[in-house]
Formats: C-alpha cells, structure tokens, sequence
C-alpha cells in the first residue's frame, strides 16, 4: 500500500493541486490507516488471548464494529475436515443463537466453496450464484475468506450484507491480513492445546503406570487378600470416581458368588453370605460372569437390560455401572465393579480400559494366592481321600497338646487304624477300585466320629483319628466300637459291595501322663494297633505298658524303614553281570542298601523281609526302581548298552496298575525298555501266580527282561516254570559255592543248565567267588556269572569306574 500513496505534497506545481483529488487520497489514506489500525489492535489483541473462542469472538465482533459489518462469522473446520462449525458471529445480523446454518459441509454455500477451493469469494449479488444458501434472510452480497495455515484450512471469515456490491476488494485485502494473523493465532493455539494434551496424557500415563505397578507390586507379595483388596481400592480411587467398589468371585468347585470386597455409598453393606449358582442369572454381576465380556451402561440402558434379560435389581440403581471380569486359574472366576450413584458422572471407555488392567492384576494376585493355598493344602493332603495326611495330623496333635496344657480337661487320644482287608480288595479288583475302596473308607470312617475330630489318612492302608475333648476311655472305647460296627457293613464301590475290616490301636493321653509327646502318643496307638493285628483283626485295643514294642517283630525296623523312605536314606549298589566267555558285562544288578543313621549299614536280608510282611514293599520296590532307572537313563546317555536289573517282590508285580506305571517310568527318563530286567524270586510268582502271569507276559511284551533269582532254593515243581514266560535263571550262590572241585559232575547245577538250554532261557551263575567255580560253570554251558570273582556291589561311580579299567 506504501507504493500507492500518491504525493500529495509535491511542491512542483502547487496551483496544480486538484482538490477533489486530494480529497479522494485522503479518504483512502483514512482508510488505509484505519484498516491498519484494525490489524494493529487485532494482532495486538490477539497477543493477549489464549482460547479459541475468545480469538474468534474479538476477531468477529472487531471486523463487524470497526468495518461496520452486517454480520461477521467464523467458522472452523472440525477436526476431520468433514465440515465448518459456526463459531462465532457479530454484527447486526448475528445468527449465532441459533439462527442459521451451525454447521456446513465442504461443498455447501459459499463458506464451503471458500474452504474446498482455498481461495476468497467476494459475491457481489448472490441472486446470481448457484451455490449461495439463504440462512434468515437474503443477503445479496457475501465475502468469504479463507484462513489458512501452511496449506490447511483452518476457519472461514464470511461477512454478508443485505445490498448487493457491498464488500470490495479493500475489504476482501483487509480480511485475508486478518485471516493471516488469525491462521497463526489458532495454529498457535492449536499447538499449545496438542501440547497441554500431551502433557496431560503423559502425566495421566506416568500416574496409572505408577498405580499399576503399585497394584501389581501389592499382588505379588500379599498375603492378605483383604489388604490387597483395600489397596486396589485406593489406587483405583486416585484415578477415577470410585467411592462405589465391588470385587465379586465365583468359585466353580463350590458353585458359588461370594463379595470378598464391597463398598457402597448408598448404604449397602457388604454381604456376607455366599450365593449358590443360581444368582449368576438374575444379577447385573451374574450377567458379567456368564458373558464374560465388560459392561459400561448408564441408567437408561441398566433398566432396558433389566428388563430385557429379567435381572433382579440389587440395591439402589445406579446412574453408571461399569463390570470386568476376569479368570484367575482354571477355577476362580471374578468380576469388579465401580458404579456411580450420581446423575452427572458417568463412566467413559477410558475408565473400562483402566479397570480392565486392574481385574487383570487382581487375577495375577487371585491366582497367586490360590495356587499357594492349594499347593499347602496339598502339602497336608492325602491326594487321593483329600483327607490330612502325616503332616498336618502331626502338626494337629502338636496343637492339641498345647491347648491341652491350658486346658487340662481337655484330654486327647489317637486311634490308629489299619484296614485288614485292603491287600485282598487291591490284589482281586485292581488299583482303581483299591483306590476307591479307600475313598470310601474315608468316607465311613468320617460318619463315626464328631466334626471337631481329625481323620487323617498316613498313607497305605492306614489311618488315624485324632479325638479331641474327651473325658474318658470309655467315650474313646465307643467311637472305636462304632467304626467296627460301621465297617462290618460291606463298603460300596463302583457297585460292588466290599468288605473292609480294620484294626484299631488307641492311645489315650491323660492328664497324669509325665513326659508323654505327641509322637510317643501315635507310636503308642500304632502299637495297640499291632496288638489288636496280632490278637486276631477286627478288634480294638488300648495301648498299656505291658504292650512293648520290640515283642512286636520288626515294629521297630518297619517304622524306622518308613522314615527311611520318606527321607530318600536309602541308596542303591551295583553288582555286575559278566558273559564267562570274554568277561564282557551284560548288565548290573540293582541292591539296596540303608545306611541306618545309628546302626551303620543295614543290609537287605534284614529289611526286605519285615517290608515284605506289609505292602511297604511295594513303596520299597517303587522307589529302588524310580532310582535305578535314573541310574540306567545316566548310563543309557553316557552311551553304555546294558541293562540294569533290580529285585521286586511278587506283591508290587502282580498290582493291577504295576505295569503302566513302570512303563510311564521308563518313558519318563527316556530310556528304552531292554535296558531294564526285573528280578523275582520263585516263591514271588508261586504266590502271587495268576496276577504275576499276566503282569509278566505284558512286561516281556513292552521288551523288559526277567530273570527268576535264586533258582532252585524254594520249590521242587519245576511245572511253573513253564507256564511263566521268563528270560534268565539265576542259579542260587549255595550251588555255586559247593562247586570247588573242577573234577566232579555237580550234577545240580549241570541239570539246572540243561533245563534252562531246554526251555529256551539263558543262565546266570550267583555267587561267582573263584576261577575255578567261573572255569567249571562255563565248561558245564553256563552263559553267564555274577560274583565277588568279578566285583562286589559297587557305587555307581565305583561300577563306572571298574568298567573303565
Ligand atoms: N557271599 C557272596 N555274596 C554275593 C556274591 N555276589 C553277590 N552276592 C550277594 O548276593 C546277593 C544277590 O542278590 P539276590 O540273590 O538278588 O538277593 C537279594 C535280593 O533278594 C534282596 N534285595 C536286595 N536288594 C533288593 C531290592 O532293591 N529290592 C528287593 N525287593 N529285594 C532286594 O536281598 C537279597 C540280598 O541282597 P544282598 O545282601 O545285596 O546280597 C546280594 C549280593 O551282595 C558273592 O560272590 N559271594
């Protein structure tokens, strides 16, 4: 404009001067200042505002009062550039109440054109454009220009006037340097908005990642589940509106809803009961838990799904309700719950993403815990019965004895039992219904004795009551009365009707007993219970003095055994076995071997007997072939192709689930089946010959070796001996260690080698001490030795290391 200015004071011809036309350039110059003036305030002004709307109203209402505008509006193009929103208008025609278009789209009315082709539009009759659209009334002439800001637009000035030709093109000039400084002014802003944005989601951010760590740090160490849920609460709190707070678990073992944490302003109080499966259908929580999905509803929607899906309305309705569920483990299912009372807050996605974090953390917390219960309760637990086991029947009697010291009334006794008749139900029906057998034992057993009672099973066939609270023997007397009673009824199994007797042993502790512990108390009730055994089953006795233990035979040997067991004391030895021809090692032979912690190295011959006279053999032979397969999987691994052969009794053999169990071992450590042999004596078949049969037959067919061991000791009828199918006969060491003479013709060992080259089986010589006797042995046909000749039992170090030398 600089440039325009005429120069009005030009002295070369000054009677030249033509007043009109200095009159014009003085309008314009007026003009041009008060123009300037308008953009000097505006951007002045401008400077000082901070809101959107603020800028636009001063911008409207300054062009409108200082340019004498009609009407002046600003509109703005909402965030997705889909339309203009009237945000502000002066003038004497100002339509913002209300009156005319709020809002148009890109290609509608003039301020639409101006927006999409991002130029100015001046109309000077707008009778003659096609795309004008009349608000109130007509305007016949309409300036719109665009406000841009490196190429978007970001508003629209529009100016009408009733006449036609109003706006000119100094107006149309003056309106895009307004709309210059008003693109930068709303950039400006829109900048510092983005950034307070930003800012505020950062620090919202910060604050939840803050509460969550807090909330899950809190659900890795509590203990206290209250606390915790307390805690969360609190957390929760600080982010959203949450004076109304609900946890709801549903446990599906027990098919119930319980509230572990409720707090309501509107006076519910928490409750207290737990509901049975039947209010999942007709409560908004229910709703949740069968959907599994979160629900956000205000009140208008609540009482359409009342209504819709006929839930009951628990306590007030609320105004917002927002619910998520979550899973902890296979078997917790839960539900939290804010709700809002009030009319103006409401709950928004945000919030249910917020509380979608939380219930997640709350079922970390959930799963934690209840993982740690169960894995204490299975610590203390019979698996099978679900009953206390030795463990926690221990700790228990430890309790009663102390509050029996504060309560010398209350007197206590033990009553060990073991059934009679379980070996005979386990051997003809198998370990499934052995196993049920025991459950419902449990069961009975339960029916004879009081609540406060402890039945606890200690494994086997055994199990022990713990009687709390009692005044007398005979009180005592009639609870052991009562189990006999209740076990000469038959004991219903998948069916089948099964008899179950018991002997009991009854330890009673009372007051003038000095010195007596707990443990002295259940070995006393064991021993009354050996007496009742040995007085003929089915009966009771009551531990006295006069009973002792050591006249028990091997009572003490068994008990200490049993700890032995359950401590991992016992080890295993092996003893090679060498083909005669070439002393090549074909195998090992597994022994056992109890390093007694006061008596030194106990031997098999001592043990295995008195384990044989109960089933604490079969816990034995478990666990010596649990450690020699462990020992071959080494051997097996480190490239040695032989096989390891381990002792068991008939009794283990011939159990129904023996032989899955053994080759789910075998497969466990990875092994194949020929690097195990199973020893078993004649009397071990003998006895046990029908189910020892069919266990054997299935054993060779999975590829595990027999060997019959001590061959020649026990039986004169050799007929079983076809009728087993076996790989190897051992010849018993007695046979061998009358064979010093290589001259004579052993006729006993000669004919046991001819019969085994007969049916087929390969031989084995025990007890191998000499040259002579290996020398003789392989003349006779002998294939392979065992004995001191070759090696003592040895370590499995000792044994690796024997064969390397
Ligand atoms: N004098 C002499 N003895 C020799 C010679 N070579 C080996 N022996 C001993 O003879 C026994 C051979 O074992 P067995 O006949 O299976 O007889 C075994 C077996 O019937 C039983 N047994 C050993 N370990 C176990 C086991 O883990 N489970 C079961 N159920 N029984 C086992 O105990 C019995 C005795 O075992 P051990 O005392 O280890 O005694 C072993 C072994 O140490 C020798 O040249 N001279």
């Amino acid at each position: 404009m600089a440039n325009d200015v005429p120069v009005i004071m030009s002295k070369r011809n000054p009677d030249a001067v033509d007043t009109s036309r200095l009159e014009t350039k003085l309008a314009l110059l007026t003009e041009q200042n008060h123009e300037l003036r308008i953009i000097n305030q505006l951007a002045t002004e401008l400077h000082q505002l901070n809101d959107v709307k603020a800028v636009t109203d001063y911008v409207a209402s300054t062009l409108a009062s200082m340019l004498g505008f009609e009407d002046c509006a600003i509109f703005l193009m909402d965030a997705d550039h889909q339309q203009l929103l009237r945000f502000s208008a002066a003038g004497s025609r100002n339509l913002l109440d209300g009156i005319g278009y709020s809002a148009l789209l890109l290609d509608q009315g003039i301020v639409g054109h101006c927006a999409s082709q991002r130029q100015s539009l001046l109309v000077e009759d707008t009778r003659q454009c096609t795309y004008y659209l009349m608000d109130v009334a007509h305007s016949l002439s309409e300036l719109a220009v665009p406000v841009i800001d490196t190429g978007e637009v970001l508003a629209v000035i529009d100016c009408e006037h009733h006449q036609t030709g109003y706006f000119t093109k100094q107006h149309q000039q003056l309106l895009e340097q307004v709309a210059s400084i008003l693109a930068s002014k709303l950039r400006w802003l829109q900048t510092l908005s983005q950034l307070e944005e930003s800012v505020e989601k950062l620090e919202y951010a910060e604050k939840l990642q803050k509460s969550l760590y807090e909330i899950a740090s809190f659900a890795y160490f509590a203990d206290d589940l209250s606390e915790f849920y307390t805690h969360v609460h609190q957390v929760v709190s600080a982010l959203i509106y949450a004076p109304n707070f609900f946890i709801a678990l549903y446990d599906e073992d027990k098919e119930h809803l319980y509230f572990p944490y409720f707090v309501d302003t509107r006076g519910d109080e928490k409750p207290e009961q737990v509901y049975p499966k039947e209010i999942l259908k007709n409560s908004l929580t229910g709703y949740v838990f069968r959907t599994d999905r979160p629900l956000l509803v205000n009140r208008e929607q609540l009482n359409d799904l009342y209504q819709q899906k006929n839930l009951k309305v628990y306590g007030e309705t609320p105004e917002c309700w927002l619910g998520v569920p979550f899973h902890s483990g296979d078997s917790v299912h839960g539900v939290v719950v804010v709700q809002s009372y009030i009319e103006q807050i409401h709950y928004e996605p945000n919030d249910l993403e917020l509380l979608t974090f939380v219930a997640q953390h709350i079922s970390n917390a959930l799963e934690r815990v209840f993982s740690e219960r169960k894995l204490q309760h299975q610590a203390l637990h019979d698996s099978l019965t679900g009953l206390p086991n030795r463990a926690l029947f221990l700790d228990r009697v430890h309790h009663a004895f102390l509050r029996m010291q504060r309560f010398p009334e209350q007197q206590l006794a033990v009553m060990y039992l073991d059934l009679d008749k379980f070996k005979a139900v386990n051997d003809t029906h198998g370990h499934a219904v052995g196993d049920a057998f025991l459950v419902a034992v449990g069961k009975q057993l339960k029916q004879c004795m009081r609540q406060s009672d402890t039945l606890a099973r200690l494994g086997g066939d055994e199990f022990a009551i713990l009687l709390e609270d009692v005044d007398e023997l005979a009180t005592i007397e009639e609870v052991a009365q009562r189990i006999l009673l209740s076990l000469q009824r038959p004991v219903e199994v998948n069916g089948q009707a099964l008899l179950a007797s018991t002997s009991i042993g009854i330890s009673f502790c009372q007051l003038d007993a000095p010195g007596l512990i707990p443990d002295e108390l259940i070995r006393r009730a064991d021993i009354a219970m050996y007496q009742a055994k040995k007085d003929g089953r089915g009966i009771y006795r009551v531990y006295d003095e006069s009973m002792q233990a050591d006249e028990i035979p091997g009572w003490n040997i068994e008990q200490a055994l049993k700890t032995a067991l359950n401590d991992n004391q016992l080890q295993l030895v092996y003893q090679p076995i060498v083909a005669l021809e070439g002393n090549i090692v074909q195998g090992f032979e597994a022994l056992v071997r109890w390093p007694h912690p006061e008596q030194g190295m106990v031997m098999p011959d001592l043990f295995i007997p008195i384990a044989e006279q109960s089933r604490l053999i079969v816990r034995l032979d478990h666990y010596v072939l649990r450690k020699a397969l462990r020992q071959a999987a080494y051997w097996f691994a480190a490239g040695h192709r032989f096989y390891v052969s381990v002792n068991v009794s008939g009794t283990t053999v011939s159990e129904a689930g023996f032989v899955p169990w053994l080759q789910e071992l075998i497969q466990q450590f990875g092994i194949p089946c020929y690097c195990l042999a199973l020893e078993l004596t004649e009397r071990a078949l003998i006895e046990n010959m029908l189910q020892a049969k069919d266990s054997l037959q299935r054993l060779r067919k999975l590829g595990i070796r027999i060997l019959l061991d001590d061959f020649g000791t026990g039986y004169s009828s050799l007929s079983y001996l076809s009728e087993f199918r076996l790989d190897v006969l051992k010849i018993d060491r007695s046979f061998i260690n009358n064979m010093q003479d290589d001259e004579q013709d052993h006729p006993i060992v000669n004919t046991i080698i001819a019969l085994a080259k007969t049916l087929q089986l390969s031989v084995v010589a025990e007890g191998i001490e000499t040259q002579q006797q290996q020398h003789v042995l392989h003349r006779l046909g002998c294939d392979y030795g065992q004995g001191y000749l070759f090696a003592k039992p040895l370590s499995a170090e000792q044994a690796l290391d024997w064969l390397t030398s």
